[in-house]
């Protein structure tokens, strides 16, 4: 069998050295192209790469995708910062690429998917909810991507459970006291020194609280679902939104 062609864009960063890392010891990959800040998108199509890994800057990934996409080549993407315009602009590329597959994965870790699945499935039953992100004083974004996502899918069960706005009487504040408010749920982005990737969900009603906590404590965590996405995304056209639509289809079917 054929080995999959492999590029990594932000090849030198955090998550990209971890990347290539990866990629290079997995036996039915082959890593042909690594990409820097300063490298040109033709080395992509000059490497004849299959699949790109973007791990960049929310200012960098929307060119590399078009590249991408117009390119034939199918995109595999933890990069912060997709908007839903952002989205609408992907699937427009995407419509015009029939065959090239796009994974936009918040976040890589089988943890995280499930701290989102379980938040997901906890939010109708509480009336209040917020999300506690922790991240490296690396980061470039907040709210992370993972916190943004969190918080729309909990907005999604609370709206179609019928639940209204949250319960708080704050009527003065402090500017960020409250959090930014992403679909109506409050997020707190902390960034210290020693952490790596964290989220608390918490839930709260009548007496009762329940905290939903993740924990990545390496990027190596990252790794099992970035190597996921690269052997899975060719099968599957158009945009996918979460690594967990392309896992087993009932292995996170909680509901069920
Ligand atoms: N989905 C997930 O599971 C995860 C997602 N992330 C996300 O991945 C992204 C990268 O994170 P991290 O590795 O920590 O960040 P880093 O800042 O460590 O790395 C970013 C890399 O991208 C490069 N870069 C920046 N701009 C461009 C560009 N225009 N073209 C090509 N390369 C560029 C940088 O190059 P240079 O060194 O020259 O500046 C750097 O090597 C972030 O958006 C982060 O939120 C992170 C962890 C997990
Ligand atoms: O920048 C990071 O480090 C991370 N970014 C992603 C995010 O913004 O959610 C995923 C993970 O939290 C690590």
């Amino acid at each position: 069998m054929s080995k999959q062609r492999v590029a990594i864009i932000g090849a030198g960063g955090r998550m990209g050295v971890e990347a290539v890392r990866a990629v290079g010891a997995a036996d039915d990959m082959e890593l042909v192209a690594t990409l820097g800040r300063n490298d040109k998108l033709e080395t992509l199509t000059e490497a004849g790469a299959e699949v790109a890994v973007d791990l960049t800057h929310p200012d960098a990934v929307m060119g590399n995708l078009e590249f991408c996409v117009r390119h034939g080549i199918h995109g595999v993407v933890g990069t912060t910062g997709f908007t839903d315009e952002r989205l609408a602009t992907l699937r427009g590329w995407l419509a015009e690429a029939p065959g090239v597959g796009v994974l936009i994965a918040p976040n890589f870790s089988i943890g995280a998917v499930l701290t989102m699945q379980f938040a997901r499935q906890a939010a109708r039953f509480f009336e209040s909810a917020e999300i506690v992100e922790l991240h490296h004083p690396g980061k470039a974004d907040a709210p992370s991507g993972t916190a943004t996502r969190t918080a729309e899918m909990v907005a999604e069960a609370r709206a179609a459970a019928g639940l209204g706005p949250q319960p708080d009487a704050t009527t003065s504040a402090l500017d960020g006291a409250r959090g930014a408010v992403v679909a109506g749920v409050p997020v707190h982005s902390v960034r210290l020194s020693g952490l790596v990737a964290h989220q608390e969900v918490l839930f709260g009603g009548d007496g009762e609280i329940l905290t939903i906590r993740h924990d990545s404590m390496n990027r190596g965590s990252f790794m099992p679902g970035v190597l996921l996405g690269i052997r899975r995304i060719g099968g599957v056209p158009g945009l996918t939104l979460g690594l967990e639509h392309l896992l087993d289809p009932h292995s996170l079917d909680l509901d069920g």
